[in-house]
């Protein structure tokens, strides 16, 4: 018989006694009950998703876990980014308290981004520290928000302002899972895909030239080389700096400009943060080069590429909003990455070489912006 469960692809994210595997491959949630296990000592395991993702696939989990001697206790939250909230924070604590959870237990987030995001607070909390598995559902959450350990809440003030460092044990991505995905959500996802080329992945980028529209449209051999190229890229920063004091910074590029415009629309559904952050990473390049520091016609290749795909990088066509320089440059002095009043912001000296501006200096950038809503 094949081996459906077998992962196609094994990324390991290096974190001394916190390292752990990243498996990449369809049907992965067939075999979720072996791989979990290991995990725990407890008969049972808590699952966290959304009320979509649940009703989709809770059910193989089910199967899966209760095939290896496991019960699955599940809570669903809404869908949408009001979930990473405070008062669903504590929602969740409550129930897993209610229910006993303990360090030894097992937290599994099966669901996109902000699933995972939520999940892995909640994970981190919990007793100080229950174990935590991330089970990524969207194209996003498997090739970015599963990897790495950043978990957090949004508050009025801005994006995944409380938040926690705290890794998973172990990612199953199931590409499989990806069929259902809507295709905006696919295109958000492959925003952050094409970050990691811009980051510092040149033939990344030319791949993507060639093969970004077989990624989008989950093509399976392009797909898993996709996010597993993903997965390395963001490993091997992870592994350098995991706690974001340098070289992880890199993972942000277009995040200022992103996070900014997804505070000023409200964190509605009519911006998702990859919608937002493909016209951040087109602001970014495009300063750059106003800066002198890239060649415009690489910023309009990177453009085109996201274009291409069918993501909206001109700013006055960014959906929501509105949106206007002074909000947007008052949104971003909430980065988490100011210190002492210093905005950095992620630059670039062309495709593929993202570097770190320790101090943008906001007036220009607001000049910058008001420039970029007026341009045709
Ligand atoms: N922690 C990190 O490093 C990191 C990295 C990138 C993004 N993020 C965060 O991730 C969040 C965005 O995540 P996202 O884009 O995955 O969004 P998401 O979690 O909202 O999922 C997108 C939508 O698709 C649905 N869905 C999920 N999987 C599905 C499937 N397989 N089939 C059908 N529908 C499915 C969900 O119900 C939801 O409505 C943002 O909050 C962002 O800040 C975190
Ligand atoms: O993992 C990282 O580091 C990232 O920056 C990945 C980003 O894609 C992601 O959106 C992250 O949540 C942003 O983090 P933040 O610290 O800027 O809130
Ligand atoms: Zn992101």
């Amino acid at each position: 018989m094949t081996d459906t469960t077998a992962a196609l692809h094994s990324v390991r994210v290096e974190l001394d006694a916190r390292s752990y595997d990243i498996r990449i491959g369809a049907s992965l949630i067939q075999g979720a009950g072996t791989a979990l296990a290991p995990l725990t000592s407890q008969p049972r395991v808590f699952v966290l998703t959304d009320g979509t993702v649940g009703g989709l696939y809770a059910g193989d989990l089910e199967k899966s876990l209760s095939a290896a001697g496991l019960e699955m206790r599940l809570k669903a939250v809404s869908p949408g980014e009001g979930a990473k909230s405070w008062a669903i924070l504590g929602e969740v604590l409550d129930w897993l308290l209610s229910e006993g959870a303990g360090r030894d237990d097992v937290l599994v987030a099966l669901g996109g981004g902000i699933v995972g995001d939520l999940t892995g607070l909640a994970a981190s909390l919990m007793k100080r520290g229950m174990t935590f598995v991330q089970m990524p559902t969207t194209l996003l959450a498997q090739v970015d928000s599963s990897v790495g350990g950043k978990t957090a809440v949004n508050a009025t003030q801005g994006k995944n302002l409380v938040g926690a460092f705290y890794q998973p044990a172990l990612v199953l991505a199931d590409t499989g899972l990806l069929a259902t995905l809507p295709a905006r959500e696919r295109l958000a996802g492959y925003a952050e895909i094409v970050k990691y080329a811009l980051i510092d992945d040149p033939a990344f980028f030319d791949w993507l030239e060639k093969h970004g529209l077989d990624v989008v449209a989950l093509k399976q051999d392009a797909l898993a080389e996709a996010v597993a190229i993903s997965c390395r890229a963001k490993a091997r920063i992870v592994s350098q700096d995991e706690r974001e004091s340098g070289v992880r910074a890199l993972l942000n590029l277009g995040h200022t400009f992103g996070h900014a415009l997804e505070a000023v629309n409200g964190f509605q559904s009519s911006l998702l943060h990859g919608e937002a952050v493909a016209a951040g990473m087109t602001l970014a390049l495009r300063y750059s080069a106003r800066l002198g520091l890239m060649d415009i016609t690489d910023a309009g290749r990177a453009e085109a590429l996201l274009e291409k795909a069918g993501l909206v990088t001109q700013l006055n066509r960014v959906p929501g909003g509105p949106y206007t320089s002074s909000a947007l440059v008052e949104a971003m002095k909430q980065d988490k990455k100011g210190r002492a009043g210093k905005i950095p912001l992620i630059l670039a000296r062309g495709l593929g070489k993202a570097f770190i501006l320790p101090d943008a200096d906001l007036a220009d950038v607001a000049e910058f912006l008001e420039g970029e809503l007026h341009r045709s």
